[in-house]
C-alpha cells in the first residue's frame, strides 16, 4: 500500500496557448491539512485533475505514494477527491448513489451508510438528490470521496455553497481526517479559511510556485508586516524609549501601532524606561495581505 505522500515535480500543462501549470513541484505531507492557494485562474485545478490522471501533463509528474495515479492498484481505497459539487442521478436517494459506487469499487454497502454519518447525511440518506441544496451536495461528495476510507483525499473549492456551520463542519472534519494520518489537499480562494484551517499553505499563481511552507513560517517571512499594538498612559515616553529603529503611529483611540521591534521588545523598552502598559497585543499580517502581496502582480502574466 502506497504511502499517502504526494508529490508533484515539474509538473506542466500547455494547452493550444496558455500554459496553465508551469513547471510545478511541491509536496503534501501525510497528517496535515495542505491548502492550495492561488488566484483565479493560477491552475489550481488543472493540478488536481492532473494528480487524478484526468489530464495528462505535457511535462513532469504528479505521484502519490511514488506512483502515478493511474498505477495505483486501488486508487479508490488510496485517494478520495472531489472536484465539483457532487453530481447524481436527480431521482436516486443519496443512500442509492452512494451504494452504486459501493458496488463499482466492490466495497460493502454498508460503506454507504458509514459515509452517510461521517458526513451528517444519515437523516437525508432516502431524500431524492433533485431535492439537496448545494451545501449538502458537497457532503455527498465528501461521502463518495470517503468510501474507500482513502489515505489521501484531494477536495477543490469543498467551501463553495456552505453555510458559517457548514464551514465549520468541513474544518473540523478535515482536520480530524489529517489527526488520523490521512493527507489533505485542499484548494481554495478564501484566503481567511485556510489560514485557521490548513497547517501548510502552497501558493501558486500563473502557474507557477509562489511559496509553500507551515502557515506559521509562510507568515513569519512577511513578519515586516505584522505590528505591535500598545495602550499606554505615557505615549511620548514610550515613544522615546522605543528609539530610532522602531516607526510609532497613534490611531484614533490613542493606542501606538509599532512596527520593527515585536512585542517582547516593547515590553522590555517600556519596563526599562518605567512606562506602565495597559494593553500588548502583536498583530500578526493575515494570509490574505500575504498572498496579496506574493501573487502581486504575477495573475495576469499569461
Ligand atoms: N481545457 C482547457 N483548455 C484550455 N485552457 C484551459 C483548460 N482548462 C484550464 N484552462 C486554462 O488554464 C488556466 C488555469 O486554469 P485552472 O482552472 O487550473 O485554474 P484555477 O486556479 O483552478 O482557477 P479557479 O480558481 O478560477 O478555478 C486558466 O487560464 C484556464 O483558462
Amino acid at each position: 500500500m502506497p504511502d499517502g505522500r504526494i508529490a508533484v515535480a515539474g509538473l506542466t500543462k500547455q494547452y493550444k496557448t496558455v500554459r496553465a501549470v508551469d513547471g510545478l513541484s511541491f509536496e503534501v505531507e501525510p497528517g496535515r491539512v495542505t491548502g492550495f492557494l492561488g488566484p483565479n485562474g493560477a491552475g489550481k485545478t488543472t493540478t488536481l485533475r492532473m494528480l487524478l490522471n484526468l489530464v495528462r501533463p505535457t511535462a513532469g509528474t504528479a505521484t502519490i505514494g511514488g506512483l502515478r495515479y493511474a498505477d495505483l492498484p486501488d486508487p479508490v481505497r488510496t485517494v478520495g477527491a472531489v472536484l465539483e459539487a457532487s453530481a447524481a442521478h436527480k431521482g436516486r436517494s443519496a443512500r442509492n448513489h452512494l451504494r452504486v459506487i459501493c458496488r463499482a469499487a466492490g466495497l460493502p454497502d454498508r460503506r454507504a451508510d458509514e459515509a452517510l454519518d461521517m458526513v451528517g447525511l444519515s437523516t437525508a440518506a432516502n431524500r431524492k438528490f433533485k431535492g439537496y441544496s448545494l451545501g449538502m451536495k458537497q457532503r455527498l461528495g465528501i461521502a463518495a470521496a470517503m468510501i474507500g476510507d482513502p489515505r489521501v483525499l484531494i477536495l477543490d473549492e469543498p467551501a463553495n455553497g456552505l453555510d458559517p456551520e457548514g464551514i465549520r463542519w468541513m474544518r473540523q472534519l478535515l482536520q480530524a481526517l489529517a489527526a488520523e494520518g490521512r493527507t489533505v489537499l485542499v484548494s481554495s480562494h478564501l484566503l481567511s479559511e485556510m489560514e485557521i484551517l490548513a497547517d501548510d499553505v502552497i501558493i501558486l499563481a500563473a502557474g507557477r510556485l509562489i511559496t509553500q511552507g507551515p502557515v506559521d513560517t509562510v507568515l513569519g517571512s512577511m513578519g515586516g508586516a505584522g505590528r505591535t499594538r500598545v495602550r499606554t498612559p505615557d505615549p511620548a515616553a514610550l515613544t522615546a524609549a522605543l528609539g530610532e529603529g522602531a516607526k510609532v503611529t497613534t490611531d484614533v483611540d490613542g493606542d501606538l501601532w509599532v512596527t520593527g521591534p515585536d512585542a517582547v521588545a516593547v515590553g522590555e523598552a517600556a519596563h526599562r524606561a518605567g512606562v506602565v502598559l495597559h494593553q500588548l497585543t502583536t498583530e500578526r499580517p493575515d494570509l490574505e495581505e500575504v498572498f496579496l502581496e506574493l501573487t502581486k502582480g504575477k495573475a495576469d502574466i499569461r
